[in-house]
């Protein structure tokens, strides 16, 4: 499989160990009087669903203080919906251009030069008229009676318009706690955002922005995880970049640190694509923090959902995902079933595989080897007296070559010769957007100029028996003649399957007696994991 663009990484890495692995949390004072609605309440059995933050402040025992360096706050207008791609079918309309996005610096690989931000800690007791801590905050009516929130995120102090935000509060919880300590949840439901097509977006988002930076600050005190539900947002609501990025640079070094995880819950493919177009500006120790999960089963899997507040929204898409699946599943096994055997085909599933794909991932054109049979005519016989079809020869493996070097030298022609509908990104200009080639094949590991094109490989194998009783059901433009499965296939099989693994080494084998469902999981998050670090 070759990819001309890279993309796309997900983990499906255990996190837990690598929590486990932190230091020992050590238990944060119990915050006292707090609203019921509040979300800084320290108390684990009742974790916060949204966020109040002015009355907390006296009741912090002993909390670090976190100096972070000066930074600027403004929002540029560039904010826009990039990351859901919920309305569209493919990424298509990934718009972000690259070359517009900055590049690393300091604060992006989470090594803020020695700028006055160290560690301290506040020790006055309760209710000790202490400076307020980078967060804290205090509320106030202004002469018109608009109510504004102070804060202070790093050592400025920052004003939060709260009446403009009321609506959008619900995007910060907090969802409880996993692992032993106070290793906090944070829950943030993209659905509840504004829409971008909302009067005053950008004044709305910056002041969100503020809240959420200020809100990290007041729930974490010690190592935590943000889950960011994206499930059920659509395009319009989604964050632009820009305000993640900011959002991601405002918290201080520390917090930045603790983040142990960022889980991103029903990722499309779209907001995978942008991640993985972010990743030069977005650092490896971050990229690693990153885990998908595609349904809410998994998120449970992986934290304790007690006090994770799923939106309703996001409930019923899950639902609905989870129904589609279990659609496609039972179909699945009905084809099997109900397949007239003309239809069947021998080997273990890589048209069927291929077809999926295709599908699935955006800009993707296939070449198979099939089409490259010479004529039966031209085929060689051999000594044991069957046409030699399953040998490298028996094919034009220069023409094949050919055609995949067409698709390098120009995947948009070659996408639109054979009737690949492209994104309009990749329709705009030939060298941007993602291509994926597939080259699919039982012979595509033994030729060696095509080796080296692969970016990825897989292999899916059935066992001898499996492979034999699909093949007896199967009618190629030759039809096998009796004994060319025992006396030809299956010996140029094991042969060339020798060969290959001295061939290639970086095949990622797959199980072919596994369900379809499976296989193209499998082969759908490797690709997606490879294309991501490529970036
Ligand atoms: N995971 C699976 N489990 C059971 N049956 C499968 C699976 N995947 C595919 N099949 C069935 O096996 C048969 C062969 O699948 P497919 O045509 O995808 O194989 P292939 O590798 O492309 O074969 P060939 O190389 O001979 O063209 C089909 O009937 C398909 O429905
Ligand atoms: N596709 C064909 O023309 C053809 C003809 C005769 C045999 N085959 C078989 O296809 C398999 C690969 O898909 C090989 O095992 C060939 O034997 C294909």
């Amino acid at each position: 499989m070759g990819t001309a663009e890279a993309t796309l990484r997900m983990d499906s890495m255990e996190v837990k160990d690598e929590w486990q692995d932190e230091d020992f949390p050590r238990p944060l004072p119990e915050d006292g009087d707090i609203d019921s609605s509040c979300g800084l309440t320290d108390n684990r059995n009742h974790p916060p669903t949204t966020l109040n933050v002015a009355e907390s402040v006296a009741q912090q025992h002993k909390r670090r203080t976190l100096v972070a360096p000066d930074m600027s706050l403004s929002l540029d207008q560039s904010e826009g919906s990039v990351l859901s791609d919920d309305f569209m079918e493919t990424p298509d309309d990934l718009d972000i251009n690259v070359d517009d996005i900055e590049t690393p610096d300091e604060t992006d690989s989470l090594e803020f030069i020695n700028n006055g931000n160290e560690l301290e800690w506040e020790d006055d007791p309760p209710g000790a008229n202490a400076k307020r801590l980078p967060g804290e905050s205090e509320e106030e009516r202004d002469s018109s009676g608009r109510l504004w929130r102070t804060v202070i995120i790093g050592d400025q102090e920052q004003r939060i318009d709260m009446q403009v935000i009321r609506p959008f509060l619900r995007v910060v919880t907090h969802g409880g706690y996993y692992g032993e300590g106070l290793n906090a949840i944070i829950v943030f439901a993209a659905c509840y955002l504004p829409d971008s097509g909302c009067d005053d977006y950008t004044y709305i988002m910056e002041n969100l922005f503020l809240y959420v930076v200020s809100s990290l600050e007041l729930l974490v005190a010690e190592d935590y995880m943000i889950v960011y539900l994206n499930g059920a947002t659509p395009r319009r609501k989604m964050p632009g970049i820009s305000w993640l990025k900011r959002c991601y640079q405002m918290i201080d070094r520390k917090l930045r640190k603790n983040l142990k995880c960022l889980i991103i819950a029903h990722p499309t493919w779209f907001i995978r694509t942008v991640l993985a177009i972010s990743r030069p500006f977005i650092s490896v120790k971050f990229m690693d923090k990153i885990r998908y999960v595609h349904t809410l089963g998994e998120l449970s899997q992986v934290i304790p959902m007690e006090h994770v507040q799923i939106p309703e929204c996001v409930l019923q898409y899950d639902d609905e995902k989870m129904m589609a699946q279990k659609e496609r599943l039972e179909q699945d096994q009905q084809q099997n079933n109900s397949t007239p055997p003309k239809e069947r085909v021998t080997n273990g599933g890589k048209t069927t595989l291929t077809d999926r794909l295709l599908e699935t991932l955006p800009n993707c054109c296939v070449v198979h080897q099939d089409d490259f049979f010479k004529k039966p005519d031209q085929i060689e016989v051999g000594e044991d007296g069957f046409r030699q079809w399953d040998v490298i020869t028996a094919m034009d493996m220069e023409a094949m070559v050919n055609t995949v070097k067409g698709w390098q030298e120009n995947p948009v022609k070659f996408a639109r010769s054979h009737g690949v509908s492209l994104s309009p990104k990749a329709e705009g200009s030939d060298s941007e957007g993602i291509h994926i080639l597939i080259i699919e094949g039982f012979l595509i590991y033994n030729y060696k100029p095509l080796v080296d094109v692969y970016d990825k490989c897989f292999y899916i194998s059935i066992p001898y028996e499996e492979c034999k009783k699909r093949r007896s059901t199967r009618t190629y433009t030759v039809p096998d003649p009796p004994g060319l499965f025992d006396g030809h296939v299956w010996p140029m099989y094991l042969k060339h399957r020798k060969e290959m693994e001295s061939n290639c080494n970086s095949i990622e084998y797959v199980d072919g007696m596994t369900s379809r469902e499976v296989i193209y999981n499998k082969v759908y998050e490797s690709v997606q994991n490879s294309l991501l670090n490529k970036l």
